[in-house]
């Protein structure tokens, strides 16, 4: 899914270069020389490169800002000689020999197109392109949580129908509703809410499939109300520093770029740190974030010391005077063990720079982990102490029914819901909704 998020950061840079053209009308060896001239340039991200900061008390966990600059020296100057190799001077292509070009008339002269012994995976024909697709009508944000919880929602109510055909409601149908509700990740505590409350109202007597997701959703409403709350940003102490955690591929990054979104959107000064100096491609990612949403960004290098960035981070923020400072983090290191310790350092280093920061703690859960996502609030919550949680991919195929779970244990804030990679796929987490959603009971 992120090389779908870069296609499209990166579709308008991709236009069909002339050269192809030259390309396809030589012959083998000819193309081979041409080509050899025009290797594309390798990417080599035009990050700003914070030497990596390093807190006095924490000089034995990471090299010396000194070594550190040389290092980043050395890195550039060998990253141009790289570039040099690779990407020949505009007037190298005119030392293409002038038989290769005048070779190109006479080809195409002597020998019709069609004749030309093209290696495979090229042609001579003229590529007929597709018809460009109507473009397809988004599905609301709605449409799409339904679809993401159709599993769960067509589970329940189908085994919950086939359960109650008329029968009347005793001990046996009780706890045969109980185990499948429990086998949908809602939890044994919702599950023996919902029996309780359907027992109270129809013991002994007829009851339908229908009534029983009524007053299940009415079950779930009850218990998501509690924690469907707005995430509430203290303004009064910039900057607002949230902190986002969770497992890689949960979706911290995305969402963080949804979150600089909205916010920036609504007239709020925005920063975005790369707190994950694990993976390289998180940091690009997170800049070209910040980048499409106006929003600062401050990043280092790759392996870099993240506790660090996050002081340099709140200090920039500070600085600039910034009203939000978003900071993501790895979602995996060599181990759990380092990955826990590397998020308890930065929430001290944060701490010694206002005893109150991190003020938000984000966790974001993948909605088609099912039960994997309760396991993690309670990895993450003793570390980072997350006070907020997001759902992600409830567009895909969800097991929505493990945050009803978590809710109900955890009694964590849930923000918003992810709903597709767009930037305006984030949601705020509605109580009804989702219970709605989840019970396939409509509006
Ligand atoms: N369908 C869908 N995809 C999502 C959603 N949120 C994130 N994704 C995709 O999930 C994948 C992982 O998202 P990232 O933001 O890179 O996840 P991460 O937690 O930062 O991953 P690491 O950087 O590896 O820790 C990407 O392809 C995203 O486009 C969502 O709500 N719906």
């Amino acid at each position: 899914m992120a090389i779908g998020f870069f296609k499209k950061v990166f579709t308008f840079s991709s236009e069909k270069s002339t050269d192809a053209i030259v390309v396809e009308e030589l012959t083998a060896e000819e193309r081979e020389a041409v080509a050899a001239a025009s290797l594309p340039k390798p990417r080599t991200p035009d990050l700003p490169v914070v030497a990596d900061p390093v807190l006095p008390e924490e000089m034995d966990t990471a090299g010396g800002p000194a070594s550190d600059d040389a290092k980043v020296r050395d890195d550039e100057k060998a990253s141009d000689e790289v570039e040099q190799a690779v990407e020949p001077d505009s007037n190298e292509l005119d030392l293409v020999p002038l038989s290769l070009l005048e070779a190109e008339e006479t080809a195409s002269a002597e020998v019709p197109a069609a004749e030309i012994a093209l290696p495979k995976g090229f042609s001579t024909s003229k590529i007929v392109e597709p018809e460009p697709e109507a473009p397809q009508e988004k599905l609301s944000w709605f449409q799409r949580l339904k679809a993401g919880l159709f599993r769960t929602s067509s589970q329940l109510t189908g085994q919950i129908a086939a359960l109650f055909t008329k029968r009347k409601l005793d001990d046996d149908t009780l706890e045969e509703l109980e185990d499948l509700l429990i086998q949908a990740d809602l939890g044994v505590e919702t599950a023996m809410r919902v029996t309780g409350a359907l027992s109270s109202e129809r013991y002994g007597k007829d009851v339908t499939g229908e009534d029983v997701t009524r007053i299940m959703a009415s079950e779930i409403v009850k218990v998501l109300t509690p924690v469907a709350k707005p995430l509430a940003l203290d303004l009064n102490h910039k900057p607002h520093v949230i902190l986002v955690v969770g497992v890689n591929g949960t979706g911290k990054t995305t969402t963080i770029g949804k979150l600089a979104a909205k916010l920036s959107g609504s007239g709020l000064k925005v920063m975005l740190a790369a707190g994950d100096t694990f993976r390289a491609a998180a940091i690009e990612q997170l800049k070209i974030w910040a980048d499409r949403t106006g929003s600062g960004f401050i990043g280092t290098k790759l392996g870099a010391d993240a506790a660090g960035l996050a002081y340099d981070a709140f200090e920039k923020a500070k600085a600039e005077k910034s009203d939000v400072l978003i900071i993501d983090t790895a979602g995996r290191l060599q181990n759990k063990t380092e990955l826990m310790a590397e998020l308890e350092k930065i929430v001290r280093v944060l701490g010694k720079l206002d005893p109150d920061a991190p003020h938000t703690v984000l966790q974001t859960l993948d909605a088609t982990t099912g039960q994997n996502a309760m396991n993690q609030v309670e990895i993450f919550r003793n570390v980072a102490g997350v006070n907020g949680l997001v759902m992600t991919k409830l567009d895909g195929t969800a097991r929505g029914g493990i945050l009803v779970a978590i809710a109900a244990k955890h009694k964590l804030p849930v923000y918003f819901i992810g709903v597709g990679e767009g930037v305006d796929d984030l949601e705020p987490f509605e109580a009804d909704d989702f219970a709605r959603a989840i019970a396939g009971v409509n509006p």
